[in-house]
């Protein structure tokens, strides 16, 4: 099953998140369940933080791909996108908010799942829940922009 990120035009697909073009990186898929948004991650050993646990940095990572994820998701939906092989709305981060409620055991899937919490025009923010082995570990806000034209210059 694709996620949105398979729909991403070639050259806004190279992110280390969630690129699917990036072989180096976690390429996360994100989908639409019921109302909400979906993303599942396995942890390698090599996530460690400590012994047993994943490493911060990654969790926050996941979050922040699945907000713009999430977020694309979001505005083709409101702009009535159908999406076919390479439309989807891309989205970077504005901002990243991360709540590390538990420490987060290696050893299984991960399920990150978001809620959208405003659309508008170019902005949506998305709230973040991540579970692992059922238990919530982890709770983000993010919000993310439309990719301007002027990108970066
Ligand atoms: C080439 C693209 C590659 C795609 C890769 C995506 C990977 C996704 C994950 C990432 O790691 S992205 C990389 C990290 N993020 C960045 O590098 C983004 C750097 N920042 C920017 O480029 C600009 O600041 C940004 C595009 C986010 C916003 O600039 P704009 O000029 O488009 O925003 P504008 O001022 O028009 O504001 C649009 C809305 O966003 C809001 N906004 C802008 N910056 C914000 C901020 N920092 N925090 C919260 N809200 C923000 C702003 O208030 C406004 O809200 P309202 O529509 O409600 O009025």
């Amino acid at each position: 099953m694709k996620g949105i990120q398979d729909y991403y035009p070639d050259h806004f697909a190279h992110c280390y998140g969630c690129g699917r073009l990036n072989e180096h990186g976690h390429q996360i898929k994100t989908f639409w369940e019921g109302e909400g948004t979906l993303t599942r991650f396995v942890p390698k050993e090599y996530h460690t933080a400590i012994p047993g646990f994943v490493y911060g940095g990654l969790l926050a990572s996941l979050i922040d791909c699945h907000g713009t994820g999430s977020a694309a998701l979001a505005l083709a939906k409101a702009q009535g996108i159908e999406l076919s092989e390479t439309n989807a709305p891309r989205c970077v981060t504005a901002s990243l908010q991360v709540k590390y409620l538990k420490p987060t055991p290696i050893g299984g899937e991960i399920v990150i799942k978001g809620k959208i919490k405003e659309v508008g025009a170019r902005k949506v923010i998305v709230e973040a829940e991540l579970f692992a082995n059922g238990v919530l570990c982890v709770v983000g806000e993010v919000v993310s922009v439309l990719v301007p034209d002027n990108f970066g210059l």
